[in-house]
């Protein structure tokens, strides 16, 4: 191995390529690499040789098509000898450590790592500038799908205005075998576990977490300021219910779980924020969104010039995932090529990011009440006010819970509001919990896409 690298001297004909982790993508990526090598040379116009893998444990039975001449524990080493760097290893550190000396010496860097780019973005992309190199990362967002370099490039001329995805590939199976087959939460999620879509702990998944790293992302490039972490409301999927999802369907909708970016016009000084949020949503079945089955992903894009644009596909799956690495290393291998220096971030606006109590959203809410007479204007007072109005009201009336021992028969109500200011709409919930009248709120959903 050397130490120069050579994309140091103009017009290399081969750029050392060092890939970290062998796992469901990296191992795929090794395998394109070594069997597509003379196609991406062809249009990458330099041969991009795959110099060593950095794995954990060199005893490992690993892919017979890969030469074991490749493997290495020594995954510093191997970063100071290439141009670029692919890194695949999962994880804070030692990614971040990696990925640092890798754009400290001046090789460009892939990673399909949401929750490093979601924590520690903001300080990469600067070191990447600092240094002229590029730090790519499609893979983070989507799997295969192009969603981040039509954000950043095709719509750099655009006014993106909101973002709306599903990209969480588990809790769109979950609540999809929920809403098509009637399955459970648990038993749902058991199967996304078994077809191995879910994480070996599934809580990034479930509760929102993953979802809300790639949101921050996404939030990043649509608008041009560095969204963080904590920036991002996030609600998961763990309270949905079969009731939710059958209420749903009665009414036409659809659950999903959504990764929201949107600008919000702040009343009355002519200002601008943005919202990001995770929750579960409320959408017609007939949105473009509501027709994503299984585990698959897509990004919804309203921008201002271009209207409303769509990306759909595998958001997971090594194979796929590794499509969207190979690339981003072709396109920074490419600008090796022909000279000049990395792309800088448009990332570094001020637009502030706004609490989800801003927001513009309509709920839908599920409540149990007492079968008597009054207690419906009680509900609706409460609503007024709040400046809240009712688009759509249904009762059902049950009879008495005899298992219970209860004589009384009482009522469900589904109240779905219009757009109203989420602060609005919660104290609304808030204050309807404590009315003597309700027995529970059995569900409060954001409804989108109306
Ligand atoms: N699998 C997907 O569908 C998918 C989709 C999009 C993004 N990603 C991202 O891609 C990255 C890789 O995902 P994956 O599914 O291949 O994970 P994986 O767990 O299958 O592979 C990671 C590999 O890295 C190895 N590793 C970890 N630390 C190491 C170290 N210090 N030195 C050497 N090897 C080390 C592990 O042993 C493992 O083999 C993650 O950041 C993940 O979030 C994955
Ligand atoms: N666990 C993730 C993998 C892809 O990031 C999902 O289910 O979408
Ligand atoms: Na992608």
């Amino acid at each position: 191995m050397t130490e120069l690298n050579s994309a140091t001297s103009p017009n290399p004909d081969t750029l050392k390529v060092a890939l970290l982790g062998c796992g469901n993508v990296g191992s795929q990526v090794a395998r394109i690499l070594l069997r597509d090598a003379d196609s991406l040379a062809a249009r990458t116009g330099a041969r991009l040789e795959l110099i060593g893998i950095a794995v954990r444990d060199l005893e490992l039975a690993r892919d017979p098509a890969i030469p074991a001449a490749l493997f290495t524990d020594d995954a510093r080493a191997l970063v100071r000898s290439a141009d670029l760097v692919i890194e695949l290893l999962g994880g804070i550190e030692p990614a971040r450590e990696l990925i640092r000396s890798a754009l400290e010496h001046g090789a460009s860097v892939v990673s399909g790592n949401k929750a490093l780019l979601a924590a520690e973005g903001p300080a990469l992309y600067e070191l990447a500038d600092a240094t002229g190199v590029q730090l790519s990362y499609e893979a983070a967002v989507a799997g295969a799908i192009p969603i981040l370099r039509p954000i950043r490039d095709s719509l750099a001329g655009d006014k993106i205005t909101r973002v709306l995805g599903i990209v969480n590939g588990t809790t769109n199976y979950i609540l999809d075998q929920m809403d098509s087959t009637g399955a459970d939460f648990e038993s749902a999620l058991a199967e996304a576990q078994r077809l191995g879509y879910a994480e070996a702990d599934p809580t990034a998944d479930v509760d929102g977490h993953d979802a809300a790293a790639k949101a921050a992302i996404l939030a990043s490039l649509s608008f041009h300021t560095r969204f963080a972490l904590e920036n991002v409301h996030c609600e998961g999927i763990r309270t949905i219910s079969a009731a939710d999802i059958e209420a749903a369907r009665a009414s036409g909708l659809v659950i999903k779980l959504l990764a929201i970016a949107e600008k919000v016009e702040l009343d009355g000084a002519g200002q601008a924020g943005v919202n990001v949020r995770v929750h579960p949503t409320l959408l017609p079945r007939e949105h473009p969104l509501a027709s994503v089955r299984g585990a698959f992903n897509a990004v919804f894009v309203e921008a201002e010039y271009a209207g409303e644009l769509m990306f759909y596909g595998q958001g997971a799956g090594g194979l796929a995932t590794a499509s969207a690495v190979l690339g981003d290393l072709v396109s920074a291998a490419r600008r090796i090529v022909l000279g000049g220096p990395g792309r800088t971030e448009t990332t570094k606006g001020s637009v502030p990011a706004l609490g989800i109590d801003a927001v513009q959203t309509s709920y839908s809410i599920g409540l149990e009440v007492a079968d008597q007479p009054g207690v419906l204007a009680k509900v609706a007072q409460i609503f007024a006010a709040h400046g809240v109005s009712i688009e759509t009201m249904r009762q059902t009336i049950h009879p008495a819970a005899e298992a219970t021992g209860s004589t009384a028969r009482y009522a469900e109500l589904r109240i779905v509001t219009h757009r109203a200011i989420e602060s609005a709409l919660a104290a609304t919930v808030a204050q309807i919990r404590d009315l003597d009248v309700i027995t529970s709120v059995t569900s409060v959903l954001r409804v989108e896409g109306v």
